[in-house]
């Protein structure tokens, strides 16, 4: 089966590293210099260096010459792509399956990433979710690793996994696509936090803390909007949770680091130069959450952060003055 992989940043590169071990892949990305340079170079320097293409990966600057042909579609743009992808798909009148890898709620209408495909793709088209713990470069080095493939369509999901499953990239399904978002957007807040809280030097058992009642507000929330609340005890819940949250590659848990430095919003982002997409999703969240009555006062306190210029000394102070109150997982 070819493999259309769209979007040419660290994990769509290390994705279509990975899946062109078993199959034939084209790799697409918008930047016509990323390209060239990546067909020149026979790597992605700019976003995943250090990571040389294998032969049966391809890369092009055309999507109708990227999906030609393809069995899958891949969608591993950031989460402000999606929308847009959907539509030239829609446009080029794509019939191929499609699978995005996108980790957030889109910005202005919290929408997950099913709903945003819900609007933009005909119905008859399979579609789902990879997600899971899975550091770019850790995948494209060929290090152990294990995801969810999360659809609605059960049978479509054990598919996947089935044509796609290697010794190296471990694929698990699931029906719940509601929970397998959540826990892929959330836990991105989470990891700030937790970078936060590491920059600061709060300790150990700060962020052990702080990282059970983030799952906590990622169970809440997944059962508010219809998710299944053991879907977060799954890879795409705590098993992201606690790599993005501790693991120093991740661009989340640096955006906390950060902060506590005392680099403001825009010198963070500029210090990443790649996605870093709690940000954008941490708002989402939290609209999202006032509209259901939901308490998430992790998240809040890093909205307060991000977007009100809070100190991040004030936040801990607030989260640690609240009333006690009864310990509840959900
Ligand atoms: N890097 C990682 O280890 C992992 C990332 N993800 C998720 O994958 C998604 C992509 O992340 P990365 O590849 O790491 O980001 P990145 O920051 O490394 O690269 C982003 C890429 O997307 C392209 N892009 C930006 N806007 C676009 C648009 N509107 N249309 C098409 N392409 C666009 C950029 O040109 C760039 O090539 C994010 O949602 C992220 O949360 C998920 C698992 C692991
Ligand atoms: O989602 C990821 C790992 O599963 C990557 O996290 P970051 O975007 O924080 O690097």
């Amino acid at each position: 089966m070819k493999l259309a992989v769209l979007g040419a940043g660290a994990w769509g590169t290390a994705l279509a590293i990975r899946f062109a071990d078993r199959q034939s892949v084209t790799l697409w990305s918008r930047e016509v210099d990323q390209v060239a340079h990546m067909q020149k170079d026979g790597l992605n320097e700019r976003y995943l260096p250090n990571a040389p293409f294998p032969p049966q990966l391809a890369v092009t600057h055309s999507l109708a010459d990227a999906i030609d042909g393809a069995g899958l579609i891949l969608i591993v743009t950031p989460m402000s792509g999606l929308r847009g992808t959907l539509k030239s798909l829609a446009e080029l009148g794509n019939s191929a399956p499609v699978l995005w890898a996108c980790k957030g709620l889109e910005a202005g209408t919290m929408l997950l990433p099913h709903q945003v495909a819900e609007q933009e793709m005909p119905a008859h088209i399979a579609r789902g979710m990879l997600s899971g713990p899975s550091f770019a470069q850790e995948v494209a080095k060929g290090l152990p690793a294990a995801v969810t493939i999360a659809a609605s369509d059960a049978t479509f999901a054990q598919q996947v996994v089935n044509d796609l499953n290697t010794n190296i990239l471990r694929l698990y399904a699931s029906d719940d696509i509601v929970g397998v978002e959540i826990g892929a957007a959330v836990k991105n807040v989470m990891a700030i936090a937790a970078g936060v809280a590491d920059g600061l030097n709060l300790g150990l058992n700060a962020r052990a803390a702080l990282l059970t009642r983030g799952l906590a507000e990622m169970a809440r929330f997944c059962v508010a909007l219809g998710g299944k609340p053991e879907t977060m005890m799954g890879l795409a819940g705590i098993g992201d949770l606690m790599l993005t949250a501790t693991g120093d590659l991740s661009r989340n848990r640096r955006v906390g680091l950060l902060l506590a430095q005392g680099l403001d919003l825009d010198g963070v982002l500029k210090n990443l130069g790649h996605v870093a997409e709690g940000v954008p999703t941490a708002r989402e969240v939290l609209r999202q959450a006032q509209e259901l009555g939901i308490d998430m006062p992790i998240t809040r306190s890093v909205c307060q952060v991000l977007f009100e210029n809070v100190a991040v000394s004030d936040i801990i102070s607030d989260l640690m003055g609240r009333s006690p109150k009864m310990e509840a997982a959900v």
